[in-house]
């Protein structure tokens, strides 16, 4: 699914009122059918709710949201204004709507007034109208409500955030919600790495704008769900052997950090590969045999062995970065041309040696977390620029990297950008990584292209994660040693 620029947007809202054909008003109405069904399927009537509703066409959703829930038996509402002149549609929709559930926001209301611990409350005060970043009552409301307590509800987005003009972006006066119900295709400021923490849940409403303009529309940036994953997997044949599903070959561990290449080669293993090895320090290889015995070991020395028989490799978790193994990374960079994951102390050895991006190609995936990312591209923080800088990075070494999150970016050698949000609050632990480097890897040795590799890799792994915290009742216990035992799952779900 294409990310649209804001412009895109209200391009895309003119196409369909005008071809399909539909009245604005009544898109509107079509847009809080679909918050209506949310709030059915998530929010209890019982439960209070204040809707604080702008003058434009977010407020006017709100407006019309209001009617709805009160049609359907949510009775304790109240609906704050902060005019009553306005965009069309929002008038037209305050003219639908029962007096007495209307108010005034005053100044010092939010601040005030005793709100009960359990109201919802649904911001509809600003959507991708919005132009600058917010100042007096406004910010002062924003500030006043992130203060409270309740479930927070998002309209389309998060009133602060700028669609897409992510520079300009304040955090501070941005409200922060639990839930965005965005309308047909996500915003790029509800999945950048920056900003995507305000919008909390992300939620995709469809509500029909046309797919004429939706298929013409040229974005650099694309959100993938995982409705999209089934298509990729290829079935595994009966009259198949191990050569079929490929040779992946992993440089990781050393004494003290066997875990990380355990965890990364099992994953590996699941993913369907059919071969294994594991370069890694000669004193571990009980400990290999007996926890994976599938695998075969090569004794770490500071030379690569000759490669021909691999089809992907994985370099770096739990690796270390003394000079045996800088050097044998430098060795591997330099003459393997096939595709490849690079990922914790491989890393952190590129970052020392920026040297090694001049043997970087097209067939290079680098997943560092936020840390890792920060040091490979050399900044002291990530600002709102950490995109546009990856992606410069990904286009200058022509390269491809997988900036891990809670949303997750793969940036392609070209530029393209790709969102996915397949994670759980599971995966918040060590072993994330190096779980999902292997799958990555094991993928790409059955002969998955780099994009099919890391969208399946993500979706095995957030998903086998979500049945692990299913099966063991909380996200806090979940190890990866348990995610691991989710994969054939995963796999079985799409
Ligand atoms: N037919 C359509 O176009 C549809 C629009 N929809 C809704 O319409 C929204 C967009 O509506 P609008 O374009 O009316 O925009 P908004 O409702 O986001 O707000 C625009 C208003 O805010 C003012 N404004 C902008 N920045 C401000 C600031 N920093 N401080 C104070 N005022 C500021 C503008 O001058 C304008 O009056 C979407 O986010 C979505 O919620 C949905 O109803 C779906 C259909
Ligand atoms: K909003």
């Amino acid at each position: 699914m294409k990310i649209l620029s804001i412009s895109q947007t209200q391009a895309a809202d003119r196409y369909t009122i005008e071809h399909e054909p539909i009245a604005s008003l009544d898109l509107m109405e079509r847009a809080a059918q679909a918050l209506l069904v949310w709030f059915l399927q998530n929010i209890d009537p019982a439960r209070p709710i204040v809707l604080l509703c702008g003058k434009g066409n977010n407020g006017g959703d709100g407006l019309a949201l209001a009617r709805l829930l009160r049609a359907n038996g949510y009775w304790d509402l109240r609906v704050f204004l902060v005019d009553h002149k306005g965009s069309p549609d929002f008038e037209a929709n305050l003219d639908r709507l029962g007096k007495d559930i209307l108010q005034e926001l005053l100044q010092d209301q939010l601040k005030q007034e005793h709100f009960p611990a359990d109201i919802v409350w649904v911001d509809a005060l600003f959507g991708s109208g919005l132009s600058r970043v917010l100042e007096g009552r406004y910010a002062e409301w924003i500030y006043q409500i992130n203060e409270r307590s309740g479930t927070k509800v998002s309209i389309d987005l998060p009133s602060g955030l700028m669609g897409d003009a992510i520079a300009q972006t304040d955090l501070l006066r941005v409200f922060k919600a639990d839930y965005t119900l965005t309308f047909q295709y996500p915003k790029l400021a509800l999945v950048h790495p920056y900003t995507a923490a305000l919008a909390g849940q992300l939620e995709v409403l469809d509500i029909g704008l046309h797919p004429d303009y939706l298929q013409s529309a040229e974005s650099s940036y694309s959100w993938m769900s995982l409705a999209d994953i089934q298509s990729i997997i290829k079935p595994r044949k009966k009259h198949s052997y191990k050569g079929d599903y490929g040779h992946a070959y992993l440089l990781a561990g050393s004494p003290n950090t066997m875990g990380a290449a355990l965890i990364a080669a099992e994953a590996c293993a699941r993913s369907g590969a059919g071969l294994l090895s594991l370069n890694t320090a000669k004193e571990t290889f009980r400990a290999c045999n007996s926890r994976l015995p599938e695998l075969m070991l090569q004794e770490r020395s500071s030379h690569a062995p000759n490669l021909e028989a691999y089809k992907a490799i994985l370099c770096g978790p739990g690796l270390g970065q003394d000079e045996g193994v800088n050097s044998l990374l430098a060795e591997l960079l330099q003459n393997w041309q096939g595709p490849m994951v690079l990922d914790a102390d491989a890393l952190n050895l590129i970052a020392k040696n920026p040297s090694y991006l001049e043997w970087a190609n097209e067939n290079w995936i680098l997943t560092p977390h936020p840390g890792e990312f920060k040091r490979l591209l050399g900044l002291n923080q990530l600002g709102p620029d950490q995109l546009d800088l990856g992606i410069e990075y990904c286009r200058k070494h022509q390269l491809n990297l997988l900036l891990k999150g809670s949303i997750s970016v793969f940036i392609e050698s070209d530029g393209h950008c790709t969102f996915y949000d397949f994670g759980t609050s599971a995966l918040a632990k060590g072993g994330s990584g190096d779980l999902l480097a292997g799958l990555i890897c094991g993928l790409l040795a059955q002969g998955y292209t780099i994009k099919d590799s890391v969208s399946l890799g993500l979706a095995l792994q957030g998903r086998a994660a979500q049945l692990a915290e299913r099966e063991l009742g909380s996200a806090h216990a979940v190890l990866s040693s348990d995610i691991l035992k989710q994969i054939g799952k995963a796999y079985a779900s799409f």
